[in-house]
């Protein structure tokens, strides 16, 4: 049986842009991929701004009832109280968010986020009813002593160990080997491939087919329009997730282009 996922391109804006320029960026995007010319069934495209830009994002999204969806970049593992600068994943939800990255490489190294906090963000996102994306991937060390792919593996079992087959079919994970984002240095098509199938098979074995076939398995790490064809023509790459080309909306929405294009052979 061939299954069918529907890929998506995730914009993470990181600690880039004020409500105002997130709000022209929406607006150009959504004028870039206009119904007519774009099929949002066929590959969804999402945003990930900062908190501060989410209530306009939203705004923008429901009065035009546009097709974009968008999430939050990180999310407090408790619910409320006294937890100065947090935002709970509730406050997220009602925002009108499906997803909240999770783990990113970024938020392990400057913040104390290690796998146990990562198992509850992801817990915590699921409670609220969103999709967490959940960040794995290796550094440049791990790659260098050849032991790339147990690593990612590892980082998808640390966190999908407690959780049941329901739970883990709604994660999306995203492979960014650390080495490669914001450096330029793509991965290799074919190492996007083995890494994503690697994750793949062993959710298939812990989990089962079903489960194994639903998640969505998305690439990050230097995608740029010069890329992503590529990347995007391998079996288990289900999308990306985006950082600096996401900042420019015009490289986003042709990257876009470029993957619902490829669903066609799909
Ligand atoms: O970290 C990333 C997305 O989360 C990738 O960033 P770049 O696309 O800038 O390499």
């Amino acid at each position: 049986m061939t299954v069918k996922r529907i890929p998506l391109v995730a914009g993470n804006w990181k600690m880039n842009f004020d409500h105002l320029e997130a709000t022209y960026f929406v607006q150009k995007l959504a004028w870039l991929l206009r119904d007519a010319h774009f099929d949002f069934k066929r590959c969804e495209v999402a945003l990930f701004p900062s908190f501060t830009s989410l209530r306009s994002v939203q705004v923008l999204v429901e009065a035009d009832r546009l097709r974009v969806t968008y999430g939050a970049q990180s999310v407090s593992v408790t619910t409320q109280g006294a937890f100065t600068g947090d935002v709970s994943a509730d406050m997220i939800a009602h925002l009108g968010c499906s997803y909240v990255i999770v783990g990113h490489s970024e938020r392990r190294k400057y913040h104390p986020e290690d796998d146990a906090n990562i198992v509850d963000q992801v817990r915590a996102v699921l409670a609220a009813g969103m999709q967490p994306i959940l960040c794995v991937g290796e550094s440049f060390e791990e790659r260098r002593q050849g032991i790339e792919l147990d690593f990612a593996v590892g980082q998808v079992r640390d966190v999908t160990r407690d959780l049941s087959d329901e739970e883990t079919s709604k994660l999306i994970v995203a492979y960014e080997p650390v080495w490669a984002i914001g450096t330029g240095m793509v991965a290799t098509p074919q190492s996007a491939q083995e890494a994503s199938c690697a994750i793949r098979e062993d959710l298939r074995e812990t989990f089962g087919a079903d489960v194994a076939d639903a998640v969505r398995i998305l690439y990050g790490g230097s995608v740029t329009s010069k890329n992503a064809s590529e990347l995007i023509s391998q079996p288990d790459v289900d999308g990306f997730l985006i950082g600096g080309a996401a900042l420019d909306v015009d490289e986003l929405a042709k990257i876009a282009r470029l993957v619902l294009k490829s669903t066609q052979g799909r």
